[in-house]
């Protein structure tokens, strides 16, 4: 079938808007039909070229919700009209790592999606009859798309599909970070680098934590108006200090803070977040995404005294249990994803979210198929 869709032909151009072809669901795969798409920094860093992982040409996109329009062979669990979120992180339920209770990681389809292909080893996907390489395991960023049945949670029809397409990555990306990751305990005090829409839903999870105090740190000061919303309490633009930021942050915390969250994708700020926590059990969660090549480091003297540096991948939420109870919290009213949407646009429009969300002036801009 032929299908619209936003195609990144080589890194670091803007994507081109086609019509390219779609081939039906094997086994156990499902076609879907997008009904909303946003972009995500991850698509901005794998199209500009620095994601190890990056393919091209692919078809990019991995915030989504849509509805199941045909299913594939031995596919039990959806059925054509089920509306869907599709998940970065499948949930097989049946591997190691999902049997071990341990992580929301999962085996079962992860190394076929790093290599762009559908676990079979092929792409569904073509343009002019050349092959184009999937994304995520979602590419989201085609009108019609095929999922792996194991990447796609079935949630209430009665949620707008245009809001919890942000469920399928940065609002539980944020939140899952600070309840499932962190574990922050009420009364704690936490620092959030980068004010984004993962550094925004970090500071939604940590009000949900009843944290007391929570320091909003970014370099772009019109981020601060939106973080007090949501609920920081304190702002900090590292602009308008000599001093390094790590060390601006211990004096304003008696000493550091419990748990900081690095929400950009900059060694040097994950460096800095670890920094800032308190000697003896702060804890440091890295969420942003960092080029190809680049590392971390830090002196291990930060790690023998007592702080701890840990990562987490979708908020550590496993897509298929346990979010279509996030689309029930934001239907009734205890996730708010509203004041994440900036700018509604048509499809047609993504080049322009890249642009918004390239200057800064965007947190979540929502495109309607
Ligand atoms: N681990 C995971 O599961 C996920 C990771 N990510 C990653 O999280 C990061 C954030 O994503 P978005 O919120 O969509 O990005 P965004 O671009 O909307 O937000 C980044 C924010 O960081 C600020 N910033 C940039 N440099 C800074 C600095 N030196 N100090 C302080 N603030 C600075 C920017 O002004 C901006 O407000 C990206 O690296 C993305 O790839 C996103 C989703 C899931
Ligand atoms: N391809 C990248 C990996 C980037 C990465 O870490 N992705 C995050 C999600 S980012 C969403 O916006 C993630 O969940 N990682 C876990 C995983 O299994 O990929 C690279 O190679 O650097
Ligand atoms: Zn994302
Ligand atoms: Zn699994």
């Amino acid at each position: 079938m032929k299908s619209r869709a936003a195609v990144a032909l080589e890194a670091g151009k803007p994507l081109e808007l086609v019509e390219i072809d779609v081939e039906g669901p094997k086994a156990g795969e499902v076609l879907v039909r997008m009904a909303a798409t946003s972009v995500c920094h991850t698509d901005a860093y794998t199209l500009s070229g620095t994601d190890p992982e990056g393919l091209f040409p692919s078809v990019l996109g991995h915030e989504g919700a849509g509805v199941v329009q045909e299913v594939g062979e031995g596919v039990t669990s959806l059925k054509p009209g089920d509306h869907v979120i599709p998940l970065y992180t499948a949930e097989c339920g049946k591997c190691k790592f999902c049997l071990s209770g341990k992580t929301n990681l999962c085996g079962s389809v992860r190394a076929t999606q790093g290599k762009g292909v559908m676990p079979d080893g092929t792409s569904r996907f073509s343009l002019d009859g050349k092959m184009l390489h999937h994304y995520m395991g979602t590419s989201t960023f085609s009108e019609y798309t095929v999922v792996p049945e194991v990447s796609l949670a079935v949630v209430s029809k009665e949620a707008p599909m245009d809001k919890i397409c942000l469920l399928g990555c940065g609002v539980t990306t944020g939140i899952g970070a600070v309840l499932n990751t962190a574990k922050v305990e009420p009364g704690s005090t936490v620092a959030v680098f980068g004010l984004g829409a993962i550094g925004l839903a970090v500071i939604q999870g940590a009000v949900m934590a009843k944290a007391a105090r929570i320091i909003a740190i970014d370099v772009n000061a019109d981020k601060f108006e939106l973080a007090k919303q949501f609920g920081a309490t304190d702002f900090v633009n590292p602009k308008e200090y000599s001093d390094p930021i790590q060390q601006v942050i211990v004096d304003l915390t008696d000493g550091g803070v419990d748990y900081s969250f690095e929400c950009i994708g900059n060694v040097n700020v994950m460096r800095s977040a670890l920094e800032c926590c308190h000697k003896g059990w702060g804890e440091s969660i890295v969420i942003g995404v960092a080029g190809a090549g680049e590392e971390i480091s830090t002196r291990p003297f930060q790690l023998v005294t007592g702080r701890v540096w840990k990562g987490s991948a979708f908020g550590g939420v496993k897509g298929r249990s346990e979010l279509p109870g996030y689309v029930e919290r934001y239907m009734n009213g205890e996730i708010n994803i509203d004041d994440f949407i900036t700018h509604d646009m048509p499809f047609e429009k993504i080049n322009e979210a890249f642009e918004l969300l390239h200057a800064g002036k965007s947190i979540r801009t929502v495109l309607h198929y």
